[in-house]
């Protein structure tokens, strides 16, 4: 078994020591049939939340009263561990309005969404599997547990959840999965954003992300995600582009804005309208921004110096995704970076004092002017970072504007 079950067989040992039921459950069990690196390892057991906290010595309660206790292990490892349980009445679909504790495994599995992710596992790694889950993996199918029409009104989530998951696993939808989802999209209207927007950022960083998007077209829950509605033909065709490429969130949203021809003047609001955080918006911005310049003009030792570094390799990465630059290597933009005369104002050995000693002391606006076109004259090579070099540089510029400073 994979060695990062090790911690979770020990806590398995110690709630079957106290007379419980205990299993992997989830997505680690999922992954692991299918050989791919396993997330979080969770657990359910028929021990109740106040049985597993008196049993471990370091528990956090991150929702109790959904079963569900954090066990912190020595080496400080946490594992989520849920008692078995079957949900009330889903009133708003997307919560139920209570829990019911149960003691069997199987009524815990038969509340979840997928075959896939409705598989237990022993520690011995022996493997419960009532829905046939196993069997769905092989055929790379994604089905629902029972009634698609009953597990999506319980949780209007899951129908993205699906799409996600046949993204990131280039699985297909069992038809009356997908006809279920069709049917109910505009359920997802009752799903926080929040959420909405984890699953897509998954969704585009799948390896199927091409076929993700069709399927999301298909359902036409794309309709009912922020601003996407209508934006059918541009979703398709991000398809094409290798978008599992990107690394982070911020890449990931300036691709679709740029993808989806999100309006310039709109792209905050776009932005916004998916909650995310005002630091990603800002940095998708610059990227926007950044990558016109790039394509609309040739300064590039520019673009590096006032975006710094990191900012441009990212707009970069984005640009060759996007296929919009073959041209300039990452390793170009390392030169320029590390061949900039500068990297701030603060790196000119003239400054405002010297200037103004050159004017007999005088203050003023050109001071600031002066600098700033300095700052551009040693970026773009038109003059040396020496003291001599710059004074007659000066003289040049006050020759030039007839300014008597
Ligand atoms: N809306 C949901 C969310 C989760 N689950 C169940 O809870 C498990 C754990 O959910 P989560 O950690 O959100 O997802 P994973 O399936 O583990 O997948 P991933 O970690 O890739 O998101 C799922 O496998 C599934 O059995 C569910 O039935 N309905």
């Amino acid at each position: 078994m994979n060695i990062a079950f090790q911690q979770g067989i020990e806590i398995i040992e110690r709630l079957e020591e106290n007379g419980h039921e205990a299993y992997f459950v989830g997505g680690s069990v999922r992954d692991t049939l299918m050989d791919r690196a396993i997330g979080d390892i969770d657990i359910a057991t028929s021990a109740t939340p106040e049985e597993i906290q008196a049993i471990f010595p370091k528990t956090v309660d991150v929702g109790a009263e959904h079963g569900t206790i954090i066990v912190i292990t020595t080496e400080q490892e946490s594992y989520e561990v849920t008692t078995f349980r079957t949900d009330g009445n889903y009133t708003d679909n997307r919560h139920p309005d209570e829990v019911i504790f149960v003691k069997s495994l199987e009524e815990d599995l038969k509340r979840r969404d997928f075959t896939m992710n409705a598989i237990a596992m022993n520690k011995h790694g022996k493997i419960i599997d009532p829905f046939d889950g196993e069997k769905d993996i092989n055929r790379q199918v994604i089905r629902t547990v029972g009634k698609a029409k009953d597990r999506f009104r319980e949780d209007a989530l899951r129908m993205l959840r699906a799409v996600r998951f046949a993204s990131q696993l280039s699985f297909s939808l069992e038809a009356e999965t997908f006809l279920g989802i069709q049917a109910d999209n505009a359920l997802l209207e009752n799903v926080s954003i929040e959420r909405k927007t984890i699953e897509m950022e998954k969704l585009i960083l799948g390896q199927g992300v091409k076929f993700g998007l069709e399927l999301l077209v298909a359902t036409g829950l794309h309709s009912f995600l922020p601003l996407l509605d209508g934006k059918k033909e541009q979703l398709l065709k991000l398809g094409d582009v290798p978008l599992y490429r990107l690394n982070n969130r911020s890449p990931v949203w300036t691709v679709l804005a740029y993808g989806l021809k999100i309006d310039k003047a709109e792209v905050e609001d776009f932005l916004v309208s998916w909650k995310l955080p005002k630091k990603i918006v800002k940095s998708v911005a610059e990227n926007l921004l950044l990558m016109d310049k790039i394509q609309h003009q040739d300064w590039q030792s520019e673009f590096v110096y006032r975006a710094g570094l990191e900012r441009s390799l990212e707009a970069h990465q984005v640009m060759v995704v996007l296929g919009l630059d073959e041209d300039t290597s990452k390793k170009k933009i390392y030169e320029l970076f590390e061949n900039l005369p500068i990297y701030s104002l603060k790196d000119i050995v003239f400054d405002g004092h010297d200037l103004m000693e050159l004017a007999g002391g005088k203050r003023g606006k050109w001071i600031s002017e002066i600098l700033s076109d300095m700052e551009m004259a040693l970026i773009y090579e038109e003059t040396k970072n020496e003291r001599a070099a710059l004074k007659e540089w000066v003289y040049n510029w006050l020759q030039k504007y007839d300014r008597d400073y």
